[in-house]
């Protein structure tokens, strides 16, 4: 037999915008035919409460000619109202329904045919006539039951939950609002629509069913509720960021993508470019690189500037300036940026500063230098700047060896050039004393927590032929940016503590560390690399021979407008809190994701017992380069921030150690030191200089303790200790051991704001 629905108006809840391609649709409780042009685009909708998972299948039977009326939006989601045409009601449809159906124990086809209707009854007036009603009607005892049951589900729904996120209500006011709606329902329940729901039980069906009916209540019931938390979603709006830069975006940019692998001639060629251009800007992942740019560019004749967390030095009538990425000007006009180690976007914790740089800068070529792991997002992000991108690709000056005889576990088997790669400070102490032990190599050592100028020092001993000092030890550290004359890379090992437990080194890290053997103008042009032990033989090979994986993702950080703003929507916050709730809200298109800010949540807990600090302050105390897993270091910035909060003139409260490290626990202080003044000087530069007034003072202790930190290395021939004394810890996790983040602060913008710059230290390449 045939159904002929009444005149029903019912809804599509559609995920995707295009309603034009969504022609005709039939509905039954129990059958769902449609005829679509393209029926993929039907994701997810739901039709009388009836979830679809899949889209339809079509049906040549019910081509119905239904009338599209209105389409407007419903609750934030693309939203449209069909009704049957009743003129052409005899060609609505044919839906073949066995009539002996209900024979089967299943509903009877009456009872069917009712539920069909209020399952297809419009929300808004089912809301309406249950607001009206002046009590609940009666109810078998079972009824009740499965109806309490059916409403627990509902106010636990996770579905429901984050569906009413686009109603702006919020996930912790979710529950309340739906303990709400289950009073109002059992105080006006009716007997046909409390039988579908039991009819259908307590299972997502119920729950779409009853959604939209909640929404009506919440809507009139909560508007107070809905507004705020509307607000506060929108203050943590972080969608469409290319249209945060309007000046860039009047601009027409060329984007230059030089990709290739480590030791291609990307960054050289980038920065010919760099030094033609009248007025250029370099951005650099690492202070030590943005240093070495800077000597190289001025040593060239072409007057540079440097700027960084730590220090300005200003070279008059410079036009160019080699600078962090963190501190890089959205604000100057540039002929020529570069902004190196592009893949580095997609890094956790600093991945929004090359966003934002390749987002904001204002500047007519952008050379961007990297990997091709986000090749493809930033082809992406040129579509929406309307940018125009050309990409250039680099193939190795000379192809990487892999020898595979390998140490065959014995360091006695390193060589003159030789990098041995290791990733904890503790098993670069142990490999350093194990050379200079059983051969007659002495040994530079680079690892991320020492300052770059000792990190410097020790590459020039390296570099230097006319020393002793022929091998390296170093922690992935060496991955980025030091030009160092490796004739060989060795891995210690291929496996690193990741903070939780020991994980395999990945691929991409491999790579980039095996890369910086060989170099093109250097002794040893042709790169060798290769493992300590055999049986890592075969995952380094696997991992050199892996393409690069893609990033589909990168990284994205709110400024301190952003986070003003929301905090003006939820007052009486702490500040981590606030940023707690900021990741909660914020909204991210799909080729983005928030960088992380653990550490700085910490910070900004350990600030709490402050007082009198603006949020300003604490934003920018919280963006501190500080090791939050150094005691030491973590209760020097707390008494910078109260002498600030205080109005006293900060003191570097420290002296300056008389000579070299004797033991490993003096080498750790050097660094701690060292790490304090550092911090001092970025707060110095970002804060009044009457507030910070030892700036000068804390450069020239920096300066003296990075010597005393070479001094002490080259002479460090004792067991290495673990900074935390007292845990049991077997390695230091490299990704947080080693990454410190640093707070600079952008000068030249008129707006200050506030960056974080890891320049000093070890970075984690994605
Ligand atoms: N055309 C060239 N003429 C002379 N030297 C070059 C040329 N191209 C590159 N080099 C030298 O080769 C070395 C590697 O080049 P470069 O640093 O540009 O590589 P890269 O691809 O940026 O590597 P990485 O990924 O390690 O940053 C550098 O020492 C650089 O000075
Ligand atoms: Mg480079």
């Amino acid at each position: 037999m045939a159904i002929r629905p009444s005149r029903t108006l019912f809804y599509l809840y559609l995920s995707k915008n295009n309603l034009s391609k969504f022609r005709f649709c039939l509905v039954s409780s129990r059958f769902l035919h449609t005829h679509s042009t393209e029926p993929k685009i039907i994701q997810d909708f739901h039709i009388f409460g009836h979830p679809l998972s899949t889209p339809p299948q079509l049906s040549p039977l019910c081509v119905a000619q239904w009338k599209r009326l209105n389409p407007f939006h419903f609750y934030g989601h693309p939203f449209t109202t069909m009704v049957g045409n009743e003129d052409n009601d005899s060609e609505i449809c044919e839906l073949d329904v066995e009539e002996n159906e209900c024979d089967n124990g299943e509903l009877g086809f009456e009872k069917r045919l009712n539920f069909v209707q209020i399952a297809s009854r419009d929300p808004v007036e089912i809301y309406k006539e249950l607001r009206e009603a002046t009590k609940c009607e009666k109810q078998t005892r079972a009824d009740w039951d499965t109806l309490i049951e059916i409403f627990r589900c509902f106010a636990k729904s996770g579905w429901a939950s984050n569906q009413a996120l686009a109603v702006y209500i919020g996930a912790s006011f979710f529950p309340t609002a739906a303990h709400k709606f289950h009073n109002f329902f059992f105080k006006k329940c009716k007997v046909d629509i409390v039988k579908y729901l039991v009819s259908l039980g307590p299972c997502i069906e119920a729950e779409k069913f009853l959604f939209p009916i909640f929404v009506e209540f919440c809507l009139e019931e909560f508007p107070d509720e809905i507004k705020n938390f509307r607000k506060m979603v929108e203050s943590a709006d972080l969608t469409k960021p290319h249209t945060w830069f309007p000046f860039a975006r009047a601009m027409k940019r060329k984007v230059i993508y030089h990709c290739g692998p480590t030791n291609s001639g990307k960054t050289y060629n980038a920065l010919q470019r760099y030094m033609e251009a009248k007025k250029g800007i370099y951005c650099s992942p690492l202070r030590l690189l943005a240093m070495e740019v800077f000597d190289k560019v001025n040593g060239l004749g072409v007057y540079c500037s440097l700027l960084t967390g730590q220090e300005k030095k200003h070279v008059p009538f410079s036009n160019h300036v080699a600078c962090t990425v963190e501190m890089v000007s959205t604000d100057d006009m540039y002929d020529v940026a570069v902004i190196d180690e592009i893949q580095m976007m997609a890094d956790a914790y600093r991945g929004y500063a090359w966003t934002r740089a390749l987002l904001g800068l204002k500047a007519d070529e952008i050379h961007v230098c990297g990997d091709p792991s986000v090749l493809d997002i930033v082809r992406k992000i040129c579509s929406e700047t309307g940018d125009e991108l050309v990409e250039q690709h680099y193939k190795r000056f000379k192809p990487l060896v892999v020898e595979a005889k390998t140490l065959l576990g014995d360091l006695k088997n390193v060589r003159s050039g030789d990098c041995v790669v290791a990733f904890s400070r503790r098993e670069i102490f142990e490999v350093k004393m194990a050379i200079e032990k059983h051969t007659n190599h002495r040994c530079c050592v680079i690892y991320g927590a020492l300052p770059p100028e000792t990190r410097r020092q020790q590459a020039t001993l390296f570099n230097d032929p006319n020393n002793e000092f022929d091998v390296l030890v170093a922690s992935d550290a060496v991955g980025m940016g030091l030009n160092i004359n490796i004739r060989r890379i060795i891995f210690y090992t291929l496996s690193k503590y990741n903070g939780d437990r020991i994980v395999p080194v990945p691929a991409s890290q491999v790579k980039q560390i095996a890369g910086r053997a060989g170099r093109r103008g250097s002794r040893y042009p042709e790169g060798l690399t290769t493992t300590l032990q055999l049986e890592d033989l075969d995952y380094l090979i696997e991992c050199l021979k892996k393409s690069f994986d893609e990033a589909n993702k990168v990284g994205l950080f709110p400024f301190y407008e952003q986070v003003e703003f929301f905090a003006g929507q939820i007052p009486n916050s702490t500040f981590s809190g606030l940023l707690d709730r900021f990741g909660e809200n914020c909204r991210l298109d799909g080729s983005y994701f928030l960088c992380q800010y653990n550490h700085i949540k910490k910070i900004a807990n350990m600030m709490e017992k402050v007082q009198g600090l603006s949020l300003e302050d604490r934003f920018n105390f919280c963006f501190a380069p500080v090791n939050i897993r150094d005691p030491k270091a973590m209760y020097h910035l707390l008494k910078f921030a109260s002498s600030y909060a205080q109005a006293l003139p900060v003191n570097i409260a420290m002296g300056m150690p008389k000579c070299s490290a004797r033991n490993d626990s003096e080498l750790l202080d050097l660094e701690t030191r060292h790490q304090v003044l550092s911090m001092y000087m970025c707060l110095s530069n970002h804060f009044e200089n009457d507030k910070f007034p030892y700036f000068k003072k804390a450069e020239a202790m920096a300066t003296g303790i990075a010597e005393l930190l070479g001094e002490s290395l080259a002479n460090a021939r004792w067991k290495p200790e673990s900074r935390n004394i007292g845990k049991q810890q077997k390695v230091v996790p490299k990704s947080q051991g080693e990454v410190e983040e640093q707070l600079c602060i952008n000068t030249s913008s008129s707006r200050r704001r506030l960056q974080h710059d890891t320049a000093s230290l070890a970075v984690h390449v994605p």
